[in-house]
């Protein structure tokens, strides 16, 4: 398998201007000298508590944020230093699902015109038509009704928006998703459901992911590798069984220690 997303020593820092009176600027090092690969096809679990640089990470690889040092390769080529025009082709290839699928969907927009508004965007060749066909497509294969179409997302679960936020996403036929706490704020039947369909869409389409989740749970059943990270900085890495069943590290052991026996 080839290797699709290799990050090289990604710095973040972020300065935090002093009042008046007080020192030089504080610096936040939010993500720190962070280097992981994520082989084609394959999940890699980033797993920390709040605050511990995971949507900073997520963030710099889809080049939404400066980063302060560090390079990432997207199929061997470094895209850090791409311009907009050079990154765009590759922007569409890498896609983002968020945590709350609520606060990232236009509540103003159906869920026919949230679908289609990336492939206006991507996909120029279609008309209006086309885009309508490939939403109700979408929608049939996230597992919700075509009539979802006319519908606003206010009108639906929490579960069922992520599948929207899910439909939006594979709009435009991307190869690496990074789910960003996809399931955090779902009930916890409502979470497997979603990460079942994740992972059928994922053998389906070939999709390779990021999946971030602060809870060692979710992203166990998920990962074929897993990173923790704390304060910035990767501080454990290793297949499930082996960062869940033997941890290494005290902060792994006490995420574990956090994650609720059913
Ligand atoms: N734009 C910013 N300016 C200043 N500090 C920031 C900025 N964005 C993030 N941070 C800080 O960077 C650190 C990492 O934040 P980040 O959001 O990446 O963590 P996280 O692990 O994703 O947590 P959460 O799950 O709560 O989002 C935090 O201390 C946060 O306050």
């Amino acid at each position: 398998m080839a290797t699709l997303l290799s990050v090289k020593a990604l710095k973040v820092w972020f300065s935090l201007r002093g009042g008046f009176l007080s020192g030089p600027a504080d610096e936040i090092k939010a993500v720190d000298d962070v280097s992981f690969d994520i082989e084609e096809g394959k999940t890699l679990g980033l797993v920390g508590e709040s605050g511990s640089g995971k949507s900073t990470v997520a963030r710099a690889l889809l080049k939404l944020i400066p980063v302060t040092g560090g390079e990432v390769y997207y199929r061997e080529r470094e895209i850090l230093s791409l311009r907009e025009a050079a990154f765009r082709p590759l922007r569409k290839e890498m896609q983002m699902i968020f945590q709350d699928p609520f606060g990232s969907l236009n509540p103003r927009m159906t869920v026919e015109e949230i679908i289609a508004e990336p492939l206006r965007i991507h996909f120029r060749h279609l008309d209006k038509a086309g885009r309508r066909d490939t939403a109700a497509a979408l929608l049939e294969r996230v597992g919700l009704p075509q009539q979802s179409m006319w519908r606003y997302p206010h009108e639906f679960s929490g579960g069922q928006r992520q599948r929207i936020g899910i439909a939006r996403a594979l709009a435009v036929q991307p190869k690496f998703l990074i789910c960003d706490e996809p399931v955090s704020a779902l009930d916890v039947s409502v979470q497997a459901q979603i990460i079942n369909l994740l992972k059928d869409l994922q053998e389906q389409f070939k999709l390779t992911y990021l999946f971030i989740a602060h809870d060692l749970a979710v992203v166990e059943h998920m990962s074929d590798e897993i990173i923790v990270m704390n304060r910035g900085k990767i501080v454990e890495r290793g297949t499930p069984a082996q960062v869940c069943g033997s941890p290494q590290h005290d902060y792994t052991r006490k995420l574990l220690a956090a994650v609720p026996k059913l």
